[in-house]
């Protein structure tokens, strides 16, 4: 049977999360793009404490009084990073048509992980959690921009204020023109590049290297 995509390789990209090192198996997406995948759920709590921690510490200056993560990868961050900075409540937006979510706020997305347009949905029912609040959206990576694009702009049509966007990851560079001036509010542990195909197997592209 022929795959559709390229084997996994077995290279790996060791990354510095703010004071902990991670290794990420580098995976192709494309015949010739390839990502150092961080599935967050496959890392640990004590690797999700830890991004709880240091993002709780980068977010505190900007005052957030909720945190909105989106679904599925952002759960463990904005459950970690809403336990580090004291608070209780948080907001998670769905992708998936919820039963419940049949009149929710919705934006339309499309990550670089995922294939075709995806809805990100956010319940009606939690609007006043979000409205007149100074809000810190979170994620686990940053590349396309897309997904944050479309959190940020939920919290916007429910009445609250983006204070910053703390991701794990930014990723490459394209989230820059996806977000413009929405860009200035990410806040970042680390940084990946994206791979292309070289002599030796999968090379860090420079123009996505810094
Ligand atoms: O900047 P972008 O190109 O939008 O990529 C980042 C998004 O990609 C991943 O989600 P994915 O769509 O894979 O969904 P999942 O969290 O449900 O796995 C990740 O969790 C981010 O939300
Ligand atoms: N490197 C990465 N790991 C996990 N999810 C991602 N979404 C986009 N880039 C990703």
């Amino acid at each position: 049977m022929k795959l559709p995509l390229p084997a996994a390789s077995d290279q790996t990209w060791n990354v510095d999360v703010d004071g902990r090192e991670i290794d990420l198996p580098i995976v192709p997406i494309s015949e010739d793009l390839a990502i150092a995948l961080l599935m967050i759920i496959d890392v640990g709590v004590r690797f999700g404490e830890h991004v709880g921690a240091r993002l709780a510490e980068k977010l505190r200056p900007h005052d957030p009084e909720i945190i909105v993560g989106t679904a599925t990868l952002g759960i463990p961050v904005a459950i970690e990073t809403t336990r580090a900075l004291g608070l209780d409540n948080y907001v998670i937006l769905q992708k998936s048509p919820k039963i419940h979510l049949g009149d929710a706020l919705t934006q339309t997305i499309t990550s670089i992980t995922s294939t075709g347009d995806q809805r990100l949905l956010l319940d009606r029912r939690a609007v006043p959690l979000l409205e007149g609040r100074r809000v810190a959206v979170v994620d686990d990576v940053v590349a396309s921009g897309s997904s944050l694009k479309g959190s940020i702009e939920l919290v916007r049509q429910a009445g609250g204020t983006v204070v910053a966007a703390g991701v794990i990851l930014t990723e490459a560079r394209d989230w820059e023109e996806t977000l413009g001036a929405d860009a200035e509010l990410i806040v970042p542990l680390a940084h990946i590049p994206q791979f292309s195909r070289g002599p030796n197997g999968w090379e860090p592209d420079p123009a996505t290297f810094r």
